[in-house]
C-alpha cells in the first residue's frame, strides 16, 4: 500500500522488509480505527507530505509511554492533520488536557472530524499560532510552569533548542519532552555533501540538538530508534 511505502522511507532498521514485518504484524492491527482513517485520508489529500504524520509504530510507543506516565496534561508543538495529537488524546484519561499548537489551521481542521468521531476532541485546546509565543505566554501569564506531564515536539527544527529551554520549565520533574525526527532520514550520520541540499539546514540543527541534549545534566535521555528517531528527555530537577 502507498502509505506503507512512505513510512518505509523513514527506516533505520536493518532492511525495509523488517520494518514492513513489524508494521504488518504488530502495528497496523493495533491502530485505532480513527487513526487509520485519518492516516489514509491524509495520504489521499496531502500525497508526499503525508509523510509528516508520525508513523504507526512510533504512535503506539507514545501511547504506551503516556499511559505508563499516567499523563493528564500534554503539549504538542506541530499538529499537521493530527496523527500524534489523536494518539495523545486517545491515551489521556477522560479529563486529560492537551495544548496543541500549529500555525497551519487548515491541516488541523482537516483532521478534526476524525478526532471528533473518536470522541476525544473535548481534551484539545488548539492554538492557531507559532509555538514560541504560546509557550512564552504559558510561562509568563499562564502560571503553568512545572504543570505538564508530556510535551511532543514535531515542528520547525531550527528552534528546537529554544523550545527545549521553555519546555524544561513547563514539564514537571519526572515529565518527558519528546523530540521527533532526531535522525532526520539518517542524514545526521552522513557527511554534509552527501545530503540533499534542502535537508542540510535541518540536519545541522538536528545534530546541534542531539549534542546539546546529550550534554545536558537536567535530563535523563533515550534516543529511540523508531520512526525517524525519537528522543525522550525526562526532566530530573
Ligand atoms: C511534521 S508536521 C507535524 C506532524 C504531526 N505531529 C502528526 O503526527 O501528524 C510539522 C508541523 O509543524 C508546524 N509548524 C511549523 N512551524 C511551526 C511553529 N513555529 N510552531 C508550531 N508549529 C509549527 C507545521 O505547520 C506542520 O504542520
Amino acid at each position: 500500500m502507498a502509505e506503507e511505502g512512505k513510512q518505509e522511507q523513514k527506516i533505520i532498521l536493518k532492511s525495509p522488509a523488517l520494518l514492513k514485518y513489524i508494521l504488518d504484524t504488530s502495528c497496523y492491527p493495533r491502530e485505532h480505527e480513527q487513526l487509520k482513517r485519518l492516516r489514509e485520508a491524509t495520504v489521499e489529500k496531502y500525497k508526499f507530505w503525508s509523510i509528516m504524520n508520525v508513523p504507526v509504530d512510533e504512535g503506539l510507543l507514545i501511547s504506551m509511554l503516556l499511559k505508563i506516565l499516567n499523563a493528564k496534561k500534554a503539549l504538542e508543538l506541530g499538529v499537521f492533520t493530527g496523527y500524534s495529537l489523536l494518539t495523545t488524546a486517545l491515551a489521556l484519561p477522560h479529563d486529560g488536557k492537551i495544548i496543541a499548537i500549529d500555525p497551519d489551521k487548515e491541516a488541523y481542521e482537516f483532521g478534526l472530524p476524525f478526532i471528533r468521531k473518536a470522541g476525544v476532541d473535548h481534551k484539545i485546546n488548539f492554538f492557531h499560532s507559532d509555538a514560541f509565543s504560546v509557550l512564552n505566554d504559558l510561562i509568563t501569564n499562564g502560571n503553568e510552569e512545572g504543570s505538564f506531564d508530556f510535551a511532543f515536539v514535531d515542528a520547525n527544527k531550527d528552534t528546537y533548542i529554544e523550545y527545549y529551554e521553555l519546555l524544561i520549565k513547563l514539564v514537571k520533574v519526572g515529565g518527558i519532552i519528546a523530540f521527533d525526527n532526531t535522525v532526520l532520514f539518517g542524514s545526521v550520520a552522513e557527511p554534509e555533501e552527501m545530503v540533499e541540499e534542502r535537508l542540510r539546514p535541518s540536519r545541522k540543527h538536528t545534530r546541534e540538538l542531539n549534542s546539546f541534549l546529550a550534554a545536558d545534566s537536567r535530563i535523563e535521555l533515550a534516543h529511540v530508534s523508531t520512526g525517524d528517531g525519537l528522543t525522550l528527555c525526562r526532566r530530573l530537577y
